[in-house]
């Protein structure tokens, strides 16, 4: 038995004990209560990685955020997990469950983007589509693109300039294919796209000439700026280094070079008789000058919802174009099945139209397994207008989420062997499982856009020829390292070999 010494009584202050006592029990009194009545402290928070003073949880993400966020998920909280941007909270979902709580039960309550300097730079202070706080304004803007720019029927209207610029990249690869030279096909389906969308936009195309090259180069330093991440806005006592470094500067001249050309479009479309084909451009300014539709709009909104469908239209659908044939070159029963349904449906048919596509559902599976597999925009952005509760777990306004649409695609909750590009496993369409473009109010507005022209290239580059990998790679050879950014891409551009042509 231990016995402790007796502690002498020549305290010189022997009142101070009790004193002390009294004092700690006042202090813990006073807490417990601030506590208890406090509706925020009880309140649960999703488990959360340690993280570190001043940087939070930054030193833990790779620039690709998606494949940080699963793994760091999988150890620390699964499907919900807190991380810290510096000191800002941000809330990771990664289940389809939990996705849906967000942008189907809770869709009003997350409505809203999280935003940076950069975006607010870029787009006309938030007076675009995409980045637009919800509200009778951001409403208005959705309406217009919905409606007026990206219906079905507009869609259909612009088929001539996805068959017109299909066929010159059908003859632009016919003329390489003659010298069994390797084409470049992540450049060449970039080109397209540029190619298409400026047609829809602008009403021409940019490809050539001195201005138009400049006009891409500026577009593809947009995309590169919004995929950065700004230190400054994350941690506002070292903004300086965003200025230092000559980003900031490098942001305020892709912006004002883009208003410029910008102002320019808008000019000349003003100055046009008008006797052409409506382009978006045309569409918008009409809407500008008519006072009756109520839906009045400036010429920044004009430009940012231009600026929005420039980036929202050509990254992704290039890449998930690029993705595609990345898939089938490296699987090549899948892409033996997919010519064989492509060439049994149009038999000796050249032009392929909307109808014959709506017949070619492999077409269709493969690229949704494309969508999960390569994800090309894996992160949905969010944030929380009002305190909500999702899964249990507390989420105050004003919280970032970030919801990894590519590991919902890749949780083996919801999928057989989700490690393999199978497009078998998605031809029952999975839905909520599935959310490439997003779900709700804030949900992509182009997908009807961008899958029109992904499956009429991909149907055309399947008919029209044979492919191979260069000479001597193997399908194994061929690899699938992604490069950062808010759209992801192939690291290395995608080369293959048209060995047989059929037109
Ligand atoms: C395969 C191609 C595409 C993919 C994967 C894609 C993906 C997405 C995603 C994930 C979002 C956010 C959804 C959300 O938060 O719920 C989005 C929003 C948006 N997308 Fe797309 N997109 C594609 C094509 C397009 C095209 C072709 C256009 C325009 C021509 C477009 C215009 C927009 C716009 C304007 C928004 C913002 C909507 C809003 O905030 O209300 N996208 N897209």
């Amino acid at each position: 038995m231990l016995i402790f010494p007796q502690k002498q009584c020549d305290d010189p202050f022997p009142f101070f004990y009790p004193f002390l006592l009294m004092l700690l029990g006042l202090f813990s009194l006073y807490f417990f209560t601030k506590w208890q009545f406090n509706p925020r402290s009880n309140k649960k928070l999703p488990p959360s990685p340690p993280k570190l003073p001043i940087l939070g949880n930054l030193h833990q993400l790779s620039t690709l955020a998606h494949r940080s966020f699963e793994s760091l998920g999988r150890k620390y909280g699964w499907p919900v997990m807190l991380l810290h941007f510096a000191n800002r909270p941000v809330i990771i979902i990664q289940s389809a469950e939990a996705a849906m709580e967000i942008m189907k039960t809770h869709d009003l309550a997350f409505a809203n983007r999280p935003h940076t300097y950069v975006q607010r730079r870029l787009f006309y202070n938030l007076k675009d589509v995409l980045m637009a706080p919800y509200g009778e304004y951001w409403k208005k803007l959705k309406s217009i693109c919905v409606l007026h720019l990206l219906s079905n029927k507009r869609v259909q209207s612009f088929q001539f300039i996805r068959n017109e610029e299909t066929y010159l990249l059908m003859k632009k690869i016919k003329s390489c294919s003659s010298s069994g030279s390797p084409v470049n096909l992540s450049e060449m389906l970039k080109s397209l796209n540029n190619d298409v969308i400026c047609r829809s936009t602008f009403g021409r195309k940019y490809s050539e000439g001195e201005d138009g090259k400049k006009f891409l180069r500026l577009l593809t330093e947009l995309m590169h700026l919004l995929g950065r991440i700004s230190i400054g806005s994350y941690i506002p006592c070292l903004s300086w280094i965003d200025s230092v470094t000559g980003f900031e500067a490098k942001v305020d001249k892709v912006a004002t070079e883009l208003d410029r050309f910008l102002d320019q479009v808008i000019q000349e479309h003003q100055n046009d008789n008008g006797e052409g084909r409506e382009d978006f451009v045309d569409i918008l300014l009409k809407i500008y000058y008519d006072e009756t539709t109520g839906a009045s709009i400036d010429t920044d909104n004009i430009k940012g919802i231009i600026l929005n469908i420039l980036a929202g239209g050509t990254d992704s659908t290039t890449a998930t174009l690029v993705w595609a044939m990345t898939g089938l070159l490296r699987h090549p029963i899948v892409m033996n099945k997919l010519q064989n349904e492509v060439r049994e449906i149009l038999g000796d048919k050249q032009d392929i139209n909307d109808d014959d596509l709506a017949k070619m559902h492999y077409l269709k599976a493969v690229v949704k397994e494309t969508l999960r597999y390569h994800t090309p925009v894996p992160i949905l952005a969010r944030e929380a207008r009002e305190d909500v509760e999702v899964m249990g777990y507390e989420v105050a306004a004003g919280t970032m989420v970030l919801i990894n649409a590519w590991a919902i695609g890749r949780d083996p909750e919801s999928w057989d062997e989700p490690e393999k590009f199978k497009p078998e496993i998605n031809i029952k369409g999975l839905d909520s499982e599935l959310i490439p473009t997003g779900v709700g109010r804030r949900s992509c507005p182009g997908t009807t856009f961008a899958m029109a022209n992904i499956e009429l290239v991909l149907a055309n580059l399947l008919q029209k020829f044979d492919w191979e990998l260069p000479r001597g790679m193997k399908t194994e050879d061929l690899d699938t390292i992604e490069r950062p950014g808010g759209t992801v891409h192939r690291k290395n551009p995608l080369f293959a070999v048209a060995t047989q042509c059929y037109f």
